[in-house]
C-alpha cells in the first residue's frame, strides 16, 4: 500500500479549507427531537442466531484504554459556540448554592433475620433460615447524629474508647448535607491512612521489614528503588512504607487488638445478627455504623447468596467483601481490572486480613511465590487479574485443601459490553465457569456505575438473581454539580478557580480528555500562581507517584489529569472536581466526580463543555469499529489451518495482524475471547507469547547438536537463516515435535544456561488452539460484525447522552424547567438517575450533520489522488473524521488535505457516501 499522500493532489477539493469553521451554532433547544437514527441505534435487537452469546437491549462501549486516547493531530480548532449562560453571581458565569447547616444521619441497616448458631462451622452450611423475604431494600428510617459525631475505637484491650478524631459516616444517598468548612481542613492528606479502629494512621517508611505476603512483589521492590532519598519518606503514598507499617502495626497490636477482632468474628460465625456485625465493624475498622447498603450486602454474602452491589464511589464497597472474608472459612478472590487498583486495594486491607496479588504483569518467580503462600494458607484475600483467573496454573492451587469461599468481581460493569468500560478478559467471569472450575457458589459483583442494561447483562453472566440486587443512588448528595458551555475553557476555568467556592477549595482534580491538554493546563495554572501538576498514563511511574504523593499530602493543590487518575484513589478531602473536557459517558462523569467529597463533606464539581471537543470525541468513538470484510479476513486467518488438531498451537503476531486487518489489538482480543467464550467454543486462548526467536549456536555445531537433540533438529528444519542467525517461529517448531510452546521455551533456556546457544524473542502474539472450525464462516462473520457495530453504536449513544445532559443543564434546565443555574445539581442528578435507571432514558438529540454538498465530491477527489491505495468505506470515513487506524495511521494520513474535514458530519453518513463513491470509482476503473 502506498500510503504517502503528500503529493497526492489532494489539495484539490470541492470544499474550502478547514478554516474558517462553519458559522457559530447555538446549542440545540430542548425539548429536542431525538434522532430516530440515534435512538434506533441505541436499541439492540437480540439476535436469534444460535451462536448469539449476548442479548443486549442497549448499546455500549468496547474496551479502550481511555487514558491513552490520542487527540486527532490537528491544531485546536477555533471554538464555534460562544458561551451562552447567564452570569448570576459576581464575575462568575454560574451560581452555586451553599446548603444550610444540617446534621449527619447515621446509617444503620434495617434488621434482618439471624442465622442459626454454629452456622459457619461447616464449609457450606444451609442458609435456609436467612429468608429472601427479609431482603427487601426499602429506604431506612435512621436516627440522626450530631454533625461531629464521636467515634468509638478500641484501646487494645477490647474495651471501647472514645477518640477525639472522628470518622464521620456521612456518605449515603439520602443524607442531609453537613456544613461546609472548607478552610478548616487538616494539613495532612489521608489517602492511604488506614482508618481502622478510628485511628488516623499516617504511614511512614521507617519500618524495614516488609509485609510477609507482599514484600517480594516487584511492585514493592520497584517502589523501593524509585523513592528518592529527598522524597518525604513519610510519604502517605509510599507503598513500601505503607506495607511495612501495616506489618509493624499488626505486630504491635497483637494479641490484644486481634483478640477482640477474633472474638467479634466468632460471634458473627455463631450468629449473623446486625448487632454482631456492627461489633465486628467496630473491632476491625473503628466505625460505629454501616453505611447504606453495606449491612444488606454483607448479610447476603454471608448467607451464600450471589449479590450485585451498586453503591456510589467512595460509599464503602470494599468493606462489603472484607468483613465476609474474615468470617468465611475459605479464601476470597477479588478480580480487578487494573494492577494499580489491585495494589491500592491491597494497601488498604485492614491488618488482620492477609492479602496477595497475582497479575499477568508479574514474573514467574513472583507468581510462584504467591501461589506457594496461597497453598500454605497465608493469604486470605487474593487480588487477581481476569487474565490470570482461569489459567491452569492458577486453578491447580485450588485442587487441594485451599478452597474459595467468595469471588468478588470489582468494577463488575466491565463484564458487560454495554458498559462504558468493557474488558474482553472479563468475559471469563461467567458463573458457569466459576462453578465448574473453582466450585464457587457465592459471587459478589460490585460497581458504582451501571445502567439497568449493564446490570442485567452482568447479573445474567454471573447468574445473580434479580432479588439479590442492592442498588443505591449512584451520585452522592454531597456533590454540588454545575455545568457551563465555554468558548474559552482555559480562561473560564481560571475564572472559576479564582471565584468562590472553588477559590477556597484546597484539593482540586481537573479532568482532561487528552494528555497534551493536561500539560498545557497545569502550565497555565502554574503561570497564574495556582500550584498544579500533571498526571497521565504517558508519564513515568515515578513521576505519577510523586504527583499523587504530593496531592495526597495536601502539598499540591491541583492535579490536572486524564482518566488515569482516580480509580482506587481514596483521598477523602478532594473539595472540587473540574471537568475541562466532556467525559465520554455519564458513567465516566459519575466515576470522576465520585473522587470528590469522599469524607462526606461538600465537594464542588464543575463541567465545562464545548462543541469542538464533542465532535472530536464523537469521531473517536468510531476508532475501534470494524467492517464485515475485516472480520471475515480475520476469521479466515484464525482458522487458516483447519486440521482441527486440538493440540496444535496457532499464533497471530499482534502488530502485523493489526495492520493486516486494520484492527486494534484490543478488538482482535475481543473477537478471540468471543470465539472462546461465546455460545460455541471455537478456540482455546493461551497466554500471549513472544513468538519469533532469533538464535545463535556457540559451543557445539548446529548439526552435531541436532543429532542429539530433536528440538534443535526441528529448529534447523523450520528456520530461515538471516545474517548467520537462525530465525524461527516458536509455536511452529513446538508443533512439529509435538510439545507445548512453553516447553520449547524452557528447553531453549536450558541450552542457553549450558552455553550452547543465545537467543532473543520478539513479536508478542495471541496464541490459541483451535477447538472447532466454524461450519458457516459467513454467518459467524455477520454475527460478530453486528455485535461490534452494536457496541460502537452504544458508545456513540453514551457520548450523546452525556452531551445532551450537559446542554440540558445549561439550557433547558434554565428555560424549560424554570430553574436557575444554582439548581443544576438537582437537574443533573435527576438526569443521571434517569439514565442509570434506564426506564426513562434522557432525550438524546442529534447534533450531527447528515450531509454536506461537498462530501461526495471530496471523497471522489481523495480516491482519485490515492488511486494506488485500497480503501474500505470505513477507512475513508476515518480519514475524513481525522482518526488514525492501524492500516491508515495518522502519522501518514494526517498529511492529506481531507484529514478531519468532516467531523461535524455523522460518521455513518460519511461512510455511506464513501461506499457510493467507491462503487463509482471501482466501476469506472474496471476493465
Ligand atoms: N461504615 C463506614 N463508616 C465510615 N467510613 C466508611 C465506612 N465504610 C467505608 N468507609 C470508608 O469510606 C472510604 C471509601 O471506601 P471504599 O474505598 O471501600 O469505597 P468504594 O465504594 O470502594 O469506592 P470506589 O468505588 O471509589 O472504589 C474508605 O476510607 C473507607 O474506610
Amino acid at each position: 500500500m502506498d500510503s504517502d499522500s503528500d503529493s497526492d493532489g489532494s489539495h484539490v477539493s470541492a470544499t474550502p479549507p478547514r478554516d474558517p469553521l462553519p458559522p457559530p451554532r447555538r446549542p440545540p433547544q430542548l425539548p429536542p427531537k431525538p434522532s430516530s437514527s440515534s435512538k434506533s441505534s441505541a436499541k439492540i435487537k437480540p439476535s436469534s442466531h444460535s451462536d448469539t452469546i449476548f442479548k443486549p437491549k442497549k448499546p455500549t462501549s468496547s474496551k479502550r484504554d481511555k487514558a491513552k486516547a490520542k487527540p486527532v493531530p490537528e491544531p485546536e480548532p477555533k471554538p464555534i459556540i460562544q458561551p451562552d449562560i447567564p452570569s448570576p453571581v459576581g464575575n462568575f458565569p454560574f451560581q452555586i448554592r451553599r446548603p444550610s447547616d444540617q446534621s449527619h444521619p447515621i446509617s444503620v441497616g434495617r434488621s434482618f433475620e439471624t442465622l442459626p448458631a454454629g452456622f459457619f462451622s461447616t464449609r457450606r452450611a444451609s442458609f435456609s433460615k436467612f429468608s429472601k423475604s427479609s431482603l427487601t431494600f426499602e429506604p431506612e428510617t435512621t436516627p440522626e447524629i450530631a454533625a461531629e459525631p464521636k467515634i468509638k475505637g478500641y484501646d487494645g484491650s477490647g474495651s471501647a474508647k472514645t477518640f477525639s478524631k472522628k470518622l464521620p459516616n456521612l456518605i449515603r444517598g439520602d443524607a442531609p448535607l453537613p456544613e461546609v468548612k472548607l478552610q478548616k481542613r487538616s494539613e495532612e492528606g489521608n489517602f492511604v491512612k488506614l482508618n481502622f479502629r478510628g485511628f488516623k494512621r499516617k504511614f511512614t517508611a521507617k519500618g524495614k521489614k516488609m509485609n510477609s505476603y507482599s514484600y517480594k512483589s516487584k511492585y514493592f521492590r520497584r517502589s523501593k528503588r524509585r523513592v528518592k532519598p529527598e522524597v518525604d519518606t513519610g510519604s502517605l503514598c509510599d507503598e513500601e512504607g505503607l506495607v511495612s507499617d501495616i506489618k509493624q502495626q499488626s505486630k504491635a497490636e497483637k494479641p490484644s487488638r486481634f483478640e477482640s477482632v477474633e472474638a467479634a468474628i466468632s460471634a458473627v460465625r455463631n450468629e449473623v445478627s446486625d448487632e454482631n456485625l456492627v461489633s465486628l465493624l467496630k473491632a476491625m475498622y473503628g466505625y460505629d455504623s454501616f453505611r447504606d447498603g453495606q449491612l444488606e450486602a454483607i448479610k447476603m454474602v454471608l448467607a451464600g447468596k450471589s449479590t450485585m452491589l451498586v453503591l456510589p464511589t467512595g460509599a464503602g464497597k470494599s468493606l462489603c467483601y472484607q468483613i465476609p472474608t474474615v468470617v468465611l472459612p475459605g479464601i476470597t478472590l477479588v478480580v480487578s481490572p487494573l494492577v494499580a487498583l489491585m495494589i491500592d486495594q491491597l494497601k488498604q486491607l485492614p491488618p488482620m486480613i492477609q492479602g496477595g496479588l497475582l497479575s499477568s504483569s508479574q514474573g514467574p518467580e513472583e507468581a510462584a511465590e504467591t501461589l506457594r503462600m496461597i497453598q500454605e494458607g497465608s493469604i486470605k484475600v487474593l487480588f487477581v487479574s481476569p487474565e490470570r483467573f482461569l489459567n491452569a496454573d492458577f486453578l491447580s492451587i485450588f485442587s487441594g485443601t485451599t478452597f474459595v469461599s467468595l469471588v468478588v468481581v470489582d468494577e463488575a460493569h466491565c463484564v458487560s459490553e454495554w458498559s462504558h468500560n468493557f474488558r474482553p478478559s472479563y468475559m471469563r467471569l461467567r458463573a458457569s465457569l466459576l462453578r465448574a472450575k473453582l466450585n464457587v457458589e457465592c459471587i459478589l459483583a460490585m460497581t458504582a456505575t451501571a445502567t439497568t442494561t449493564t446490570l442485567q447483562s452482568v447479573m445474567s453472566a454471573l447468574e445473580i438473581s434479580s432479588t439479590n440486587l442492592i442498588q443505591k443512588a449512584q451520585v452522592r448528595d454531597n456533590l454540588r454539580l454545575s455545568v457551563s458551555l465555554s468558548g474559552n475553557r482555559m480562561k473560564d476555568m481560571l475564572k472559576l478557580m479564582k471565584s468562590s467556592p472553588f477559590l477556597e477549595a484546597r484539593s482540586i482534580i481537573v479532568y482532561c480528555k487528552f494528555q497534551y491538554e493536561t500539560d498545557e493546563i497545569s502550565r497555565y495554572l502554574c503561570d497564574n500562581n495556582i500550584s498544579a501538576k500533571t498526571y497521565h498514563s504517558g508519564m513515568l511511574a515515578r513521576d505519577r507517584s510523586r504527583t499523587q504523593e504530593l496531592f495526597c499530602a495536601n502539598k499540591l493543590r491541583v492535579v490536572v489529569a486524564t482518566v488515569a487518575f482516580g480509580m482506587g484513589l481514596d483521598k477523602r478531602d478532594v473539595e472540587a472536581v473540574i471537568h475541562y473536557s466532556l467525559p465520554e459517558s455519564l458513567e465516566e462523569y459519575v466515576q470522576e466526580i465520585g473522587r470528590g467529597g469522599r469524607d462526606g463533606r461538600l465537594s464542588y464539581c464543575h463541567l465545562f463543555f464545548d462543541d469542538v471537543t464533542y465532535y472530536k470525541l464523537r469521531s473517536l468513538m468510531y476508532s475501534d469499529g470494524v467492517d464485515e470484510f475485516s472480520v471475515n479476513k480475520f476469521l479466515c486467518q484464525v482458522f487458516a489451518d483447519d486440521t482441527n488438531s486440538h493440540e496444535k498451537v496457532c499464533s497471530l503476531i499482534k502488530e502485523s495482524a493489526s495492520r493486516k486487518f486494520d484492527m486494534k489489538e484490543e478488538v482482535m482480543l475481543t473477537l478471540l475471547t468471543h470465539l472462546e467464550l461465546g455460545g460455541t467454543q471455537y478456540l482455546h486462548l493461551l497466554p500471549q507469547l513472544n513468538v519469533t526467536c532469533t538464535l545463535n549456536f556457540h559451543k557445539t555445531s548446529p548439526m552435531s547438536l541436532a543429532d542429539k537433540d530433536p528440538a534443535v533438529a526441528a529448529i534447523l528444519r523450520k528456520s530461515e537463516i538471516k545474517q548467520g542467525q537462525y530465525v524461527f517461529d516458536i509455536p511452529t517448531v513446538a508443533n512439529s515435535i509435538g510439545i507445548a510452546a512453553n516447553e520449547l521455551s524452557n528447553h531453549l533456556q536450558d541450552l542457553k544456561v549450558k552455553g550452547e546457544i543465545t537467543y532473543e524473542l520478539k513479536d508478542p502474539a495471541f496464541c490459541f488452539k483451535v477447538v472447532k472450525v466454524p461450519s458457516d464462516f459467513c454467518s459467524l462473520t455477520g454475527l460478530l460484525t453486528r455485535w461490534l457495530l452494536d457496541v460502537e453504536n452504544c458508545k456513540v449513544w453514551k457520548l450523546d447522552a452525556m452531551y445532551s445532559s450537559a446542554v440540558f443543564a445549561v439550557d433547558a434546565c434554565a428555560k424549560t424547567h424554570d430553574c436557575n443555574v444554582a439548581q443544576q445539581t438537582t437537574c443533573l442528578q435527576k438526569r443521571i438517575l434517569d439514565y442509570f435507571k434506564g426506564d426513562n432514558n434522557p432525550d438524546v438529540f442529534d447534533k450531527m450533520g447528515h450531509n454536506s454538498p461537498f462530501l461526495r465530491a471530496d471523497i471522489k477527489v481523495f480516491l482519485q489522488s490515492n488511486s494506488n491505495v485500497k480503501f474500505t468505506p470505513r477507512a475513508i470515513a476515518r480519514i475524513m473524521h481525522g482518526i488514525g487506524s492501524p492500516a491508515y495511521p495518522s502519522s501518514t494520513w494526517s498529511r492529506t488535505h481531507f484529514w478531519g474535514r468532516y467531523t461535524q458530519i455523522d460518521f455513518k453518513a460519511v461512510m455511506n457516501a464513501a461506499k457510493a463513491e467507491l462503487i463509482n470509482f471501482v466501476g469506472k476503473d474496471a476493465p
